[in-house]
C-alpha cells in the first residue's frame, strides 16, 4: 500500500505520493499559459556557454546521490507511467499494432497490481499515444472516450528533411485527423550552420499551423555536434513558440542523455526566469528502465521543480520502458519479477 507520504533516504517527505498520482495529461492540463514565444533575440542566443566538465559531473553524482525506495519508489514510477508518450514509430507498424498499444496505454497497469499499490480505484493512463501520421485516426478512434491525447511525430520525421510546404501540409492533415500533439523535427543543417533565424521562422509557421494542438520540437540531439548548439537551439524553438521541446527522434546514433537534459531543462529554467513562460521537455530514445526514468525525474526535480514532473510539461518518448516500469510495480507488490515475454507491449 502507499502511505500519503513516504520519507525519502535522505529524510525529506516523499517529492511524489499517491494523492499526486491520478493525474494524467488530459486531466492535468493545463494550468499554466500556452507560451506564446517572443522575437528572435540573437544576442541571448549568441551568449549561450556549455560548461562541459561542470555538466558532466552534475549528472555522474546523480544516481549515487539521490534514491527512492519501496513505497517511494512505486509512487515515483507510477508517476513517471502518466507522463509516457507510449510510442511505436516503426516501418512495419500496423493498425493491429497501434490498436493494441492504445489500448495498453488505456490500462497500462494489470488490476491486480493496482489493486495491491491501493490504487485499484485510480484512473491511471499514459501520457499520451505518439504515432505516424498515418496512424492517428486508428489511434484516435481507438482512444476515444479515454481523454488521452494522440501524438502525431511530423514535419518528415525522422530525417525533418522534405519539402517546407509538405512539412506544413503534413502537421495540418495530423490535426484535421485529431492529433492533439505534433511533435516535429528541426532542419539540422539551420542549426549546424549556425542559420538561427532559419530556424526561428521554421519553428514558427510549424507552431501557426498546429493551431490549438500542442507542438513539441525535436532537436535530434545526437545531430547537433556540440552542447552549445542544443542549448542555442532549445533556446530558439523556445522563442519560436515550442509548448514542449525533445530531445530525440530515437532514431540518431545518440538519443535521450542525462547531460543533454541538463542542459535542456536549464534553457527551460532561464526561458521561465526571462519570460514567466513554462515549457516542457521531452527525453526520447532510449529510456527503456525504471532505474533511467527515475534519474531523469530527479534531475527535473532538481533543477526546475515539482512542476515539471506532471505530464503537462514533462513527457518521456518510450517504446518499452512501460514494460519495465510494470514488472518493477510487479516486483514491489510480490516479491517476484515476471518475464518480459508477459508484458509484450510498451
Ligand atoms: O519518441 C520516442 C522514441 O522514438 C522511442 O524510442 P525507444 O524505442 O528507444 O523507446
Amino acid at each position: 500500500m502507499i502511505t500519503n507520504t513516504v520519507p525519502l533516504e535522505q529524510g525529506r517527505e516523499a517529492d511524489v505520493d499517491k494523492t499526486a498520482i491520478d493525474n494524467p495529461a488530459h486531466t492535468a492540463n493545463h494550468g499554466w499559459p500556452r507560451n506564446p514565444g517572443m522575437e528572435l533575440d540573437l544576442g541571448w542566443v549568441m551568449d549561450q556557454r556549455v560548461n562541459l566538465s561542470a555538466g558532466e559531473r552534475r549528472v555522474a553524482t546523480l544516481p549515487g546521490r539521490r534514491t527512492v525506495k519501496k513505497d517511494a519508489q512505486a509512487a515515483w514510477l507510477l508517476k513517471a507511467l502518466t507522463c509516457i508518450d507510449l510510442t511505436t514509430l516503426n516501418g512495419d507498424d500496423t493498425a493491429g499494432r497501434v490498436k493494441r498499444l492504445c489500448a495498453k496505454a488505456a490500462n497500462p497497469v494489470r488490476p491486480d497490481i493496482l489493486e495491491a499499490l491501493g490504487m485499484g480505484n485510480r484512473r491511471i493512463t499514459t501520457g499520451a499515444v505518439c504515432v505516424y501520421h498515418r496512424f492517428v485516426s486508428t489511434a484516435v478512434e481507438a482512444l476515444d472516450g479515454t481523454g488521452i491525447p494522440v501524438a502525431a511525430v511530423s514535419t518528415g520525421f525522422p530525417a525533418g528533411l522534405s519539402p517546407h510546404a509538405t512539412k506544413l501540409k503534413e502537421i495540418e492533415a495530423s490535426v484535421a485527423d485529431g492529433a492533439k500533439e505534433i511533435d516535429i523535427v528541426i532542419t539540422r543543417e539551420h542549426v549546424l550552420t549556425g542559420n538561427w533565424e532559419a530556424l526561428y521562422k521554421e519553428m514558427q509557421e510549424y507552431r501557426a499551423a498546429c493551431g490549438e494542438a500542442h507542438v513539441k520540437a525535436i532537436l535530434a540531439t545526437g545531430d547537433l555536434k556540440t552542447l552549445r548548439n542544443v542549448a542555442r537551439a532549445s533556446l530558439v524553438c523556445m522563442m519560436a513558440g515550442a509548448d514542449f521541446i525533445k530531445t530525440s527522434t530515437g532514431k540518431e546514433g545518440v538519443n535521450a542523455t542525462l547531460l543533454v537534459t541538463l542542459i535542456m531543462i536549464r534553457m527551460i529554467r532561464e526561458y521561465e526566469e526571462r519570460t514567466g513562460f513554462k515549457v516542457g521537455y521531452k527525453p526520447a530514445g532510449g529510456i527503456s528502465t525504471a532505474k533511467d526514468v527515475l534519474n531523469y525525474q530527479f534531475l527535473m526535480k532538481d533543477e526546475l521543480g515539482r512542476e515539471w514532473l506532471e505530464p503537462d510539461l514533462f513527457r518521456i518518448g518510450a517504446s518499452s520502458l512501460l514494460a519495465d516500469i510494470e514488472r518493477q510495480l510487479e516486483h514491489h507488490v510480490t516479491g517476484a519479477y515476471s518475464s518480459f515475454a508477459r508484458h509484450p507491449i510498451g
